[in-house]
């Protein structure tokens, strides 16, 4: 009785006050919300099948922590943070988990025997790629498809065919710096000039024409869309973690209305690119030549084909780039490094004519630098989410059940002292065994073109430009830094957030006259 005259007095209060009746949904829906986030959140801290795995707090509970920490840029410097603080293995929201100890490349990213699936993608990673599947974001089936077409574009032969254009373009860029050096009194942005030789390089081998970046000494339309739509697939890997409703306001708070526009723009661009390459074969085996056969067949749409050529580029070059400014930042920092390095390279090649993939293979040192640069600034370092497949499976001896997401942090895992001896040193001689202090390290835990069948596909032309670019740079040049505080000190928005690198350049003095013969 009492009950019922309560409901009707409250009935009757909402009918005569519309305010209050909102209000009233309003913290009615407030209190719904924190109670069944609270609810989900005890459930994942102490219930959850992965409750027993150390982690912050915040990051059991809810994905808080993965977003907060993506939204400040820092997730691989805050993932060896965690690793540091937990241990080999860490929980990093409420159903990932992240590894760092080397055996978990082939069981999260390998090959997997007979009778075993794949681990497939966490498409949290990739969930910014809108349109058709490409080969980054395809499932397994399609994903083997493209990249079987691809692979004759990147085999050892197709290298070899590709050498004189690589060389051509790397020509060009010495011919410039060394015109634009003025003799070492005029500081350059190298990185931007890394850039405009890798983006025209991979661009005549997906369209068949450069971006003429080398030539006109600026960024080609395309990529400077490329580099402001890099953020908003970061935005993308936040939102994809929230349900669907946050999901659309975080977008709309933090994706630019203009990341449409450009990605029409440069979709539009794309398209141009792609028609000239259809009427025009090149003149070395490209990584096109069996995706054009495919669409020319019908077996692959001109969305899949323009996709997948975005798709090349975008990994192609600002990777590279990104590890040639980096190591050549590392050197200036590292005077011994680069002695020793400059000692190798001036001994090797007397011209720069001799120095080609054949000749710079026989450079130890060189190697050396580069798996260390790799190593402390890998240009993809966050981590590859993995997704456990149906029926769970086993790692690190544990069974997880299906839908979990696992992952690498290649930055981590690179950078743990579980794995590395002085982690934080630029130390070339722990690659070569020269150095004694070094015999433990986990090698095998730097995997920064990823592992298994989705690793990098193009892993030897990007060993070829970045050793012949930096052999040539330092044959032709002694270099001085000019480019004030910690240029590594960095964000990370699914790329490396870089600012320029400013050096000075002077041609290196020899005996005969044969340095600026480009
Ligand atoms: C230093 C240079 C490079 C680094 C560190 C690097 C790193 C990587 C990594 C970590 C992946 C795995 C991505 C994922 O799992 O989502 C990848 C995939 C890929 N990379 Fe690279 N990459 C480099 C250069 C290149 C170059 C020069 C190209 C070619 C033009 C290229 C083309 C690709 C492609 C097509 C994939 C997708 C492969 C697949 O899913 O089967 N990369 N790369």
């Amino acid at each position: 009785m009492a009950i019922a005259e309560a409901s009707f007095q409250l009935l009757n209060l909402l009918e005569s006050n519309w305010s209050f009746c909102i209000t009233f949904a309003l913290l009615a829906s407030l209190v719904l919300t924190i109670t069944y986030y609270g609810v989900v959140s005890i459930y994942n801290i102490w219930l959850h099948p992965l409750s027993k795995y150390p982690g912050p707090l915040l990051a059991a509970a809810s994905p808080l922590w993965m977003i907060s920490s993506y939204f400040q840029g820092r997730t691989p410097t805050d993932l060896l943070r965690l690793h540091n603080q937990y241990g080999p293995v860490v929980r990093t929201a409420p159903n990932e988990l992240s590894y760092i100890n080397p055996i978990q490349w082939r069981e999260i990213y390998g090959f997997k025997p007979a009778g075993q699936i794949e681990f497939a993608k966490d498409h949290k990673y990739h969930s910014g790629l809108k349109g058709d599947p490409t080969i980054l974001n395809a499932d397994r089936h399609y994903h083997g498809y493209i990249r079987k077409l691809l692979a004759n574009g990147f085999s050892e032969k197709s290298l070899r065919d590709q050498e004189p254009v690589l060389q051509e373009y790397i020509n060009t860029l010495f011919r410039r710096l060394l015109g634009e050096c003025r003799n070492g009194e005029q500081p350059i942005d190298i990185m931007s000039w890394y850039n405009y030789f890798v983006f025209d390089f991979i661009s005549f081998l997906t369209f068949g024409e450069s971006f003429d970046c080398l030539t006109t000494g600026t960024l080609h339309e395309w990529i400077d869309i490329f580099f402001s739509l890099a953020r908003s697939l970061s935005y993308h890997q936040m939102s994809s973690r929230l349900p669907f409703l946050l999901r659309k306001l975080f977008e709309n708070l933090f994706i630019p209305r203009k990341v449409k526009r450009d990605s029409l723009t440069i979709r539009a661009l794309n398209k141009e690119k792609i028609d000239h390459r259809l009427k025009n074969h090149p003149p070395v085996p490209d990584f096109m030549d069996k995706l054009v056969e495919a669409f020319n067949s019908g077996k692959m749409s001109p969305q899949q084909l323009e996709g997948n050529a975005l798709i090349l580029i975008a990994a192609g070059s600002e990777t590279t780039a990104t590890l040639l400014s980096g190591l050549t930042f590392l050197l200036l920092k590292h005077p011994r490094v680069l002695a020793k390095l400059a000692e190798e390279i001036r001994l090797t090649f007397s011209h720069p004519d001799d120095i080609t993939i054949g000749g710079v293979n026989g450079c130890k040192y060189l190697l050396a630098c580069i798996e260390e640069a790799l190593r402390v600034y890998p240009p993809s370092s966050q981590p590859h989410h993995r997704i456990i497949p149906a029926g769970g499976a086993s790692v690190n001896g544990e069974f997880l059940p299906a839908g979990t997401s696992v992952a690498i942090p290649i930055y981590a895992i690179a950078n743990s002292p579980l794995n590395w001896t002085q982690p934080e040193a630029f130390i070339p001689e722990r690659w070569t065994g020269e150095d004694a202090r070094f015999t433990d390290d986990r090698r095998e835990s730097s995997q920064p073109f990823s592992y298994g069948p989705r690793n990098c596909i193009a892993r030897n032309l990007a060993y070829a430009e970045i050793k012949l670019v930096m052999a040539r740079l330092i044959w032709h040049f002694d270099i001085e830094n000019a480019t004030e505080g910690d240029w590594l000190d960095q964000k990370v928005y699914m790329v490396w957030e870089k600012s320029p690198l400013w050096i000075k350049l002077r041609p290196a003095k020899r005996d005969d006259s044969s340095s600026v013969s480009v």
